[in-house]
């Protein structure tokens, strides 16, 4: 749909500015906060726009086919069998100029205003033009902080531009609330326009995408279904979705049997696929880069790393990029790598070759537990994502990653092993000269530490088969003594 006259919509000023604030935190104001935004979604500035879903091929090859489904239609899959992707109509949004879209979500930055605190929900007309307010799941996720790793960069890597955006400083502890927001949201407006079309939404996880899911969908009331491999995930994934009330099937297989499965369910049930494989997850986690963006005032980092799994988040990435830089906002996008476990590397595999040959594998083994995965759903994505980006894909072995978060760690961060091997991809990569010491570079932390406690504990307790855990810090047995306790304080401090 193009935006009708640019003067009828530009009367209305942004949602933000019309508004009065809300403040509120109380659950007797929630009703009030819903209200208050569907009356304000009567002249929403974002109905002017549209998106849909079309064909992943057709932007692949720059042309549209033709085929094309509203959001609101429960599909997956283009008719010839491949993936989708949401288009928007660059046209529409394209009526207004890159000033206007910087001020309109540097001015959401912070708000109470239903939905805009959501960092997510700040770019609404970019994400999910047409839904209303008051049908949107939001715990106000996105808005993470960009860390400046001063000491990491400038003692381990000798670089002076180094950052981290914590994208697991959020609800859930992970990425996949960005993603999570708008797939539930989506899922909520489906199930009030009609009823019975979606009875519960269901995923195959290795523990991120499980634990957003089952959380999003109580919030709203909506049954959910999780797939695990079972033994495969950390405790702490695991006990999310059971404390959340979703039915969990923790199956034995690994992460690829599992989404095999969740495929087959979803094709024949009601049960809604929540997987990244369904590309609204991807109009979510696209506005972490949006936000990175907005967070260097707008001006563009050299170097963006990416751990990579089922390899959706790396295509997410480079479509929010991509969509500041054809609006405007930015004029160029930074270059992409993407970071995988040595134990599971079927992109680095594929990028070894030049891309000339990819071939799923069997994924091994690691403590980057949740990109254990050796059949990316999303390989064609990420290819294009790489291939305009003019990417990187680098690999680390279970050594590297573990001592990468582990060093890390000892300057103030607290790093998942996925972390760890983005850094330890920043770490070979500047060991190369590819990335420059001054070159501003920014690696994406995609779950909290806190979810993977019990190999934190196992690396610095020196208990892990083969590795030397060079930066192992065990705690130190005293006896309750005072003698004692100085004797080991006069050790290690000398004094
Ligand atoms: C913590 C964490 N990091 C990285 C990834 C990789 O993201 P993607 O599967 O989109 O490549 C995942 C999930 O796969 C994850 O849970
Ligand atoms: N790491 C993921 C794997 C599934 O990825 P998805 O983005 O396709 O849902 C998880 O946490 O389950």
């Amino acid at each position: 749909m193009q935006l009708q006259a640019r003067s009828s919509v530009a009367r209305a000023a942004p949602a933000a500015s019309r508004t009065r604030s809300v403040k509120v935190c109380s659950a007797a104001h929630v009703a009030g906060i819903r209200e208050e935004a569907m009356e304000r979604g009567k002249n929403d500035p974002a109905s002017a726009f549209n998106a849909r879903f079309v064909p992943f091929k057709d932007v692949q090859q720059g042309k549209l086919s033709g085929e094309e489904y509203s959001l609101d239609t429960v599909v997956y899959r283009s008719k010839d069998g491949g993936l989708l992707d949401v288009y928007h109509d660059m046209d529409a949004l394209k009526h207004y100029d890159a000033a206007y879209w910087k001020k309109q979500f540097d001015g959401r930055v912070g708000t109470t205003l239903w939905p805009y605190g959501s960092g997510v929900w700040s770019k609404k007309e970019w994400v999910l033009p047409g839904i209303g307010d008051d049908d949107i799941v939001s715990m106000f996720e996105g808005g993470t902080n960009l860390f400046w790793a001063e000491r990491f960069g400038r003692e381990a890597l000798g670089m002076s531009d180094l950052w981290v955006k914590q994208c697991g400083n959020s609800h859930t502890g992970s990425f996949k609330d960005l993603g999570m927001t708008v797939l539930v949201s989506q899922v909520n407006r489906i199930r009030k326009l009609r009823p019975g079309a979606i009875s519960a939404v269901g995923c195959a996880s290795t523990g991120d995408t499980s634990a957003a899911l089952s959380a999003y969908c109580a919030a709203a009331g909506i049954p959910s279904i999780v797939f695990l491999p079972a033994d495969k995930i950390s405790l702490a994934q695991l006990v999310q979705p059971i404390a959340n009330g979703a039915l969990v099937l923790s199956i034995d297989t690994d992460f690829d049997g599992c989404m095999k499965l969740i495929k087959e369910v979803t094709a024949e049930t009601p049960i809604y696929l929540a997987n990244s494989m369904n590309s609204l997850r991807l109009e979510g986690q696209k506005t972490a880069a949006i936000e990175i963006l907005q967070q260097f005032d707008w001006q563009v980092p050299d170097w963006v790393i990416i751990p990579g799994g089922n390899l959706g988040n790396i295509y997410a990435f480079y479509k929010g990029f991509k969509m500041c830089q054809e609006l405007g906002l930015v004029d160029r996008i930074p270059r992409l790598v993407c970071a995988q476990a040595a134990n599971a590397n079927p992109l680095y595999q594929a990028f070894q070759k030049g891309w000339q040959h990819y071939e799923p594998m069997k994924a091994q083994t690691t403590f980057a537990s949740a990109i254990q995965i050796g059949d990316p759903v999303s390989i064609d994505r990420a290819i294009l994502a790489l291939g305009d980006a003019n990417g990187i894909v680098e690999e680390a072995t279970e050594e590297e990653l573990m001592d990468a978060a582990a060093r890390a760690d000892r300057t103030g961060m607290f790093n998942c092993p996925h972390t760890g091997v983005a850094l330890a991809a920043l770490t070979k990569l500047r060991d190369r000269g590819v990335i420059g010491p001054n070159d501003r570079t920014v690696v994406v932390s995609t779950a909290h530490g806190l979810k993977f406690a019990q190999s934190k504990v196992a690396y610095h307790s020196k208990e892990v088969a083969g590795l030397t855990c060079q930066y192992a810090n065990p705690p130190v047995p005293v006896r309750e003594d005072l003698g004692a306790v100085m004797d080991v304080l006069k050790k290690t401090f000398n004094i």
